[in-house]
């Protein structure tokens, strides 16, 4: 079966010209990896701790209901304890600006950020907004109003 296609209208921004668009490294990737569209020569540095907005060099306009999600890549955690701030992030259908990665070192050892490096991945995917509906009680479950580490202590 093939994926659903979502077609994203997208606009290079000057300072990411000369950049590949993002893309599925494998068929079934699930993200797009995106790339610091930083200045040639250029380089953002953080420190333990130190977070900084890296540009993507990309406007886009997702359709209606969808939305997508930044996300670290597992490599850059896994091996630099560089990930994303507030992951995963958020980009509305309705966002006209550029697209930016908040990236955060936690390790001890400082990072640089250099142009066309891949900083994290982008993940379409469909959105479903709730309506409230207001009532007195709610249902009665097995778990109730457990949670937080209180199944299986019994
Ligand atoms: O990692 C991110 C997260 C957000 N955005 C952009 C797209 C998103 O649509 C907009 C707002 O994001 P969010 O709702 O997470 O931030 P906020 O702090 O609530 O700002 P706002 O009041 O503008 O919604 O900022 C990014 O470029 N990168
Ligand atoms: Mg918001």
């Amino acid at each position: 079966m093939g994926h659903m296609d979502c077609k994203i209208n997208v606009v290079t921004l000057d300072h990411g010209k000369g950049l590949p668009l993002p893309k599925y490294e494998t068929s079934d990737s699930a993200g797009m990896d995106l790339y610091a569209a930083l200045g040639e020569g250029e380089t953002i540095t953080l420190g333990p701790l130190e977070r900084a907005l890296i540009p993507t060099g990309l406007a886009m306009a997702l359709p209606h209901a969808y939305e997508a999600q930044v996300r670290p890549r597992s490599g850059l955690a896994a091996k630099n304890g560089v990930t994303v701030a507030n992951s995963p992030g958020t980009i509305d259908a309705d966002y006209r600006g550029e697209v930016k990665v908040i990236l955060v070192n936690l390790s001890n050892d400082p990072f640089t950020i250099e142009r066309g490096m891949r900083v994290a991945q982008m993940v379409i995917a469909p959105v479903t907004q709730g309506t409230w509906v207001e009532v007195e009680n709610l249902d009665e479950t097995e778990r109730g109003t457990g949670g937080f580490g209180s199944t299986g202590t019994h």
